[in-house]
């Protein structure tokens, strides 16, 4: 396997496979977190009926005419949730191009009469959703189960390859910070779908519709303005390393720039990032430190993180 690989990993032996097999998977789970820090996930037991319409319910809200998604923008929400238009954002400020997507984000789904919302806890807040959209809200809300459920299963699998105990993670991700993001590229190619970036979380659990667009810059390739296409298989998920986990493993684990171009097609895709819970400590892992390889990052917590990487101006790696 090259730096160029981005593997075709299969969750089902993990899931279902004897201590070897899981072994087996998490060996190579970690190989391409090394690696490229990114990996293709089949298998998960998420179905494609849940797939299906997951995307069905994005396409019509997309649809939706401007004023119904103008009022659930976010710039009503203190707490990052709900409608982007398009060229509102950009993923690569420094290149002077705003995105040409659109998104909705869903966070966890808290009453407005939780403890921590009440106190004003930052990231803690209500969701925002169209009036008269209950299919919509539920789908979301479903999907974002399946992929917190997910993204935690994976967590025991970066601990066995980390060398830390199966449930090292658990404690961690009880009510995190966790957000879904559907994602609208307009037809046409003009200018940058989403411009160049890496993302914050600890992973990030992508799925599109097939067609293409998505890029990465491997190690090798920086400097070089060469990327490497992401393949695309039915029903898999595209997985990623973000900056929390690479900071985590005290980089150790790749968090791999990647970028959307404007596609000629109109493309949807549907990200789930996910962050730790907001007290959760982010220090370099102790199988990840040592005399040789002491901690290069002051640790933090899943809050601190995530509100850096959301106010700062985003990382140029040199
Ligand atoms: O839509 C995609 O394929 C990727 C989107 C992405 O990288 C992001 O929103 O962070
Ligand atoms: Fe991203």
């Amino acid at each position: 396997m090259s730096d160029f690989d981005i593997p075709v990993l299969d969750f089902s032996r993990f899931r279902e496979g004897d201590a070897a097999a899981r072994a087996g998977f998490a060996g190579e789970l970690g190989r391409a977190c090394r690696d490229t820090g990114f990996f293709l996930l089949k298998n998960t037991g998420i179905l494609d009926a849940q797939r299906t319409a997951m995307f069905t319910v994005a396409r019509d809200f997309f649809a939706l005419p401007a004023e119904a998604k103008e009022a659930v923008a976010i710039a009503n929400s203190p707490h990052n949730r709900g409608y982007v238009a398009q060229q509102v954002e950009a993923l690569d400020p420094a290149s002077g191009v705003a995105d040409a997507k659109e998104a909705f984000n869903v966070g966890l789904d808290l009453g407005a009469d939780h403890p921590e919302v009440v106190a004003g806890k930052p990231f803690r807040g209500v969701n925002l959703w169209p009036a008269g959209e209950p299919t919509f809200k539920a789908e979301c809300l479903g999907w974002y189960d399946a992929c917190l459920r997910l993204g935690a299963e994976l967590h025991e699998a970066f601990a066995i390859d980390l060398g830390l105990p199966e449930d090292w993670f658990v404690d961690k991700f009880q009510a995190p910070l966790a957000t879904l993001r559907l994602l609208r590229y307009p037809a046409g190619g003009e200018g940058i779908g989403a411009g160049a970036h890496s993302d914050y979380g600890s992973v990030t659990l992508l799925a599109t519709d097939g067609v293409a667009g998505l890029q990465v810059q491997p190690r090798a390739l920086r400097g070089t303005g060469e990327w490497l296409d992401v393949p695309s298989v039915p029903g898999a998920f595209v997985v990623n390393i973000g900056d929390c986990l690479e900071r985590w493993t005290n980089d150790v684990y790749v968090s791999t720039p990647h970028r959307v171009l404007a596609p000629k097609a109109e493309r949807f895709s549907i990200a789930f990032f996910l962050d730790p819970d907001p007290d959760a400590e982010v220090a370099a892992l102790p199988t990840c430190t040592g005399p040789d390889r002491p901690a290069r990052h002051a640790p933090t917590t899943g809050a601190q993180h995530l509100a850096e990487r959301l106010n700062a101006t985003y990382k140029h790696r040199s």
